[in-house]
């Protein structure tokens, strides 16, 4: 059987059938072999992803102001870095992708270079926690600070929110948990089944979830929004949610 969808110009894209026979439990990580499949696994993974990306364009093209910086937290392969980039509409200014997975960001400078946009993009493989921030008007974080430990979280919005320019915008997507027991039982179900409904057994379904617990920690929606105004954003709305994936909207106060 095989499995390659790639075009002849294109990095190898593969199906991801990571978790499809039993491993042994190890916390998963951002590797060569997770970057291989990483466009499949997404898609396949995270409600909304597919409608998540193009809107990120839109709401660029609203937020972006002249002579600034954007950037991608967490940029992966560059999705939502080449939405920002299309919503882009000025030559002043810089787009910057960062990813502390090396095998991510080299895979990143392929769809980069094929993604045939005059706005250059920086790439940095570096720590979002330690990457410079300055003059922004857009930042995107895309299911990024779910990876980022709890503690730390706090100070990496701050000083997002004190590098953005008045009237700028972060752009928050994360997978939420629920308050409620029983919506948190729905909403994970439901969830599974979208997994499913995309082709993932359930083995695929519990050793993934396995290698995720200690390294995506979902937070609820509340605490999201609270500590995005402790950080220094004024207006901070959910723009989008399907079942336990959100996506959130923070504007620097003008
Ligand atoms: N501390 C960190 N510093 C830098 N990178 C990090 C850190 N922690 C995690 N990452 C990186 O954040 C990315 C998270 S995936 C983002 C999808 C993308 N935004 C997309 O729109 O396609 C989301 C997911 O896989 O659920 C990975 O590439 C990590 O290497
Ligand atoms: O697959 C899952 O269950 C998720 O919660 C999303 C996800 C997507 C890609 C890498 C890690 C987690």
């Amino acid at each position: 059987m095989t499995d390659a969808k790639q075009s002849p110009k294109q990095p190898k894209q593969l199906t991801d059938r990571l978790f499809a026979t039993e491993r042994k439990p190890e916390d998963f990580r951002f590797d060569a072999s997770v970057a291989r499949v990483f466009p499949d696994m997404i898609r396949r993974s995270v409600p909304g992803y597919t409608t998540v990306i193009p809107m990120i364009e839109v709401i660029t093209e609203q937020y972006v102001q002249p002579g600034t910086n954007c950037y991608d937290l967490g940029c992966s392969l560059g999705a939502a870095t080449l939405a920002m980039r299309h919503g882009i509409h000025h030559d002043d200014c810089q787009l910057i992708g960062v990813d502390n997975s090396g095998a991510m960001i080299e895979r990143c400078r392929h769809y980069v270079a094929l993604d045939d946009h005059p706005l250059p993009v920086t790439l940095r493989c570096e720590d979002i926690l330690d990457t410079e921030l300055s003059d922004a008007s857009v930042t995107t974080l895309n299911y990024t600070l779910q990876f980022v430990p709890p503690e730390k979280r706090e100070s990496l919005l701050r000083r997002i929110a004190d590098a953005t320019r008045p009237g700028g915008a972060l752009i928050l997507s994360e997978k939420v948990r629920f308050e409620s027991e029983q919506e948190q039982e729905i909403q994970t179900r439901l969830h599974h089944e979208f997994k499913r409904a995309n082709g993932y057994s359930d083995l695929e379904i519990s050793q993934k979830r396995a290698a995720i617990e200690q390294v995506l920690i979902p937070e609820t929606l509340d605490t999201h929004k609270q500590r995005l105004l402790t950080a220094g954003f004024s207006e901070v709305f959910l723009w989008y949610q399907c079942f336990n994936f959100v996506s959130i909207l923070a504007i620097k106060p003008k």
